[in-house]
């Protein structure tokens, strides 16, 4: 496998010895290794026994207050107390009794944490974690003020989808729900045809813009690697077209010598011509959730922001959760339109 080509016109690959990219081959990009994050958070990689640190996103400095070099085998609980009010040694033991050997990659465990003091993200931290094989894959983010109010929020989205009948009736109501609960400026109900090509069933905009509604979009728009990912994990964010990816600190696992999968991870650096495609499209945001029925990837909930737009971990559960609940209504509705036939 030849390395990346700097020379392509891409963002610095994010991606660790996978083959050139170009729009020619796309399928062939190894999105789930991209060797990198994206600046809104970081990341930590902790071999699951024993808790040492094995690699570190390099803008971690920013949210621990440790230089990324230092924090390489040092105990993770020792990082995590050295934010100001934080018992590490209990978040490291809740993390590893939440995540036991052989759980599965996309269960999730998520502990607020206090104020880091002193540093840069001088808001409350969240720490959201999963287990990848002998790998612990922990994300930092800062928590988002948006939480207020989101559980009744959420609770009426819920009811009002229960309320639904007929299949675009629920999806405008889902999308509808969506936007209301994250203010992204456009929510899309995207559902793929059997040759994965799509249309846009539903949508919930801001007024000024030109709507997609009934748009069609080739199978290659999101290629098969893509969707094969999106069917395990069903949420994923691109919080900042323009923002430069974070590369870890080593690039490969080095009890591995390899890439870490970073396929569950929310903070995964995006694709970089996914990233040239939303920019084409005037988007500067872009979250998307799996609509999963039957083990297929029926359709997907796109959101997009003029702007970037970064999601608290609280309101993308909430997101995930319309997904599930979609999924179950859409599979219920299909089998009713069969059984009817
Ligand atoms: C309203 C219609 C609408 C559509 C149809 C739409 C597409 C879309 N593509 C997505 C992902 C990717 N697409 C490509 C590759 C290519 N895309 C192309 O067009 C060609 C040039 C190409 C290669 C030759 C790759 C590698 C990824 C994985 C990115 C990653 O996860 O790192 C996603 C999910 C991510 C998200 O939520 O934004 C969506 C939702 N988004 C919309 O709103």
């Amino acid at each position: 496998m030849t390395g990346p080509n700097p020379e392509a016109n891409l963002l610095p690959p994010t991606y660790l010895g996978g083959p050139e990219i170009t729009t020619e081959n796309c399928e062939r990009e190894p999105i789930h290794i991209p060797g990198s994050v994206q600046p809104h958070g970081a990341l930590l990689v902790v071999n699951a026994e024993g808790g040492r640190v094995l690699q570190v996103s390099e803008n971690l400095p920013a949210f621990l207050g440790v230089a990324a070099p230092e924090a390489l085998g040092r105990p993770l609980g020792a990082l995590l107390g050295g934010l100001t009010g934080v018992d590490g040694a209990r978040v490291e033991a809740q993390i590893t009794e939440a995540l036991p050997d052989g759980v599965a990659d996309n269960v999730q465990f998520r502990v607020p944490l206090r104020t880091g003091s002193g540093m840069e993200s001088a808001a409350p931290l969240t720490v959201t974690a999963h287990r990848v094989g002998e790998r612990l894959i922990v994300e930092l983010e800062p928590t988002q003020p948006d939480t207020a109010g989101l559980a009744y929020r959420r609770r009426n989205a819920l009811f009002a989808m229960e309320g639904a009948t007929g299949l675009v009736e629920l999806a405008q109501v889902a999308v509808t729900a969506a936007r209301d609960l994250s203010g992204f400026d456009r929510v899309m109900l995207y559902r793929f045809a059997p040759d994965h090509s799509g249309e846009v069933l539903a949508e919930a905009r801001r007024e000024d813009l030109g709507s997609f509604l009934a748009h069609r979009f080739p199978a290659s728009d999101i290629p098969p690697q893509a969707r094969a990912l999106y069917v395990r994990h069903l949420l994923r964010l691109t919080a900042d077209v323009n923002a430069a990816p974070v590369p870890l600190l080593p690039r490969l696992d080095p009890g591995t010598n390899a890439p870490v999968p970073l396929g569950g991870a929310v903070l995964r650096a995006t694709s970089p011509i996914h990233l040239q495609y939303l920019r084409n499209m005037g988007v500067a945001s872009s979250l998307s959730v799996s609509i999963v029925v039957d083990g297929r990837l029926w359709g997907l909930i796109a959101c997009h922001h003029q702007t970037p737009h970064v999601t608290s971990p609280e309101l993308r559960s909430t997101l995930e959760e319309l997904g599930r609940l979609l999924n179950l209504q859409v599979q219920l509705k299909e089998r009713a339109e069969v059984d009817a036939f």
